[in-house]
């Protein structure tokens, strides 16, 4: 079996090489609603290729899993970004890899992290990740991507050995 990977708290700069994050150090932003508000405009590069598909904005009731947690399966959105933000949430458990030269799961560079309340993260097209578990309690999340219902809305790759991904 592989080490254990550990969880790491999400930052801007750790998840940047996956796709963005959203809710967390926002910087800049631009004055609304008669002062009232600041917004902070295009936090997340939102695309989808096919012009068929069309955005779906749904909400993941998720149950609650906890750490240790092993991987088992990776999968990959080649045509569409994917976001996920937090309604409600204790944490939830964000787990991406990179890919090798094949274009497959690289399990060597794994990397998990642990994402609380007001957060999101928006996975580029084609990431490796896992589905998103809710830790420590039950979670809603925001999910946008670009579907048509097809096979290439989502590509699974099972893992011949579990991944452990342990608490940081
Ligand atoms: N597609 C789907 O239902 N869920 C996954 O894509 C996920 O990343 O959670
Ligand atoms: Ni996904």
């Amino acid at each position: 079996m592989r080490p254990p990977v550990r969880a790491q708290p999400l930052t801007r700069e750790a998840f940047a090489p996956f796709g963005d994050v959203i809710g967390l150090e926002l910087a800049g932003g631009n004055s609304a609603n008669q002062g009232t508000a600041t917004r902070f405009d295009r936090v997340a590069n939102l695309t989808g290729s096919r012009p068929e598909a069309k955005p779906n904005l749904a909400v993941f009731r998720s149950v609650a899993k906890t750490l240790p947690f092993e991987v088992r399966l990776l999968e990959r959105h080649p045509c569409s970004t994917q976001m996920f933000v937090a309604l409600a949430c204790q944490r939830f458990l964000v787990v991406v890899c990179p890919e090798d030269a094949r274009g497959e799961p690289d399990l060597d560079r794994l990397q998990a992290f642990v994402c609380g309340p007001g957060q999101g993260v928006n996975y580029r097209p084609g990431q490796w990740h896992h589905p998103i578990i809710a830790l420590e309690g039950p979670a809603d999340l925001l999910m946008l991507a670009w579907e048509d219902g097809s096979a290439l809305d989502c590509e699974e790759r099972p893992l011949p050995t579990p991944v452990l991904i342990t608490r940081d």
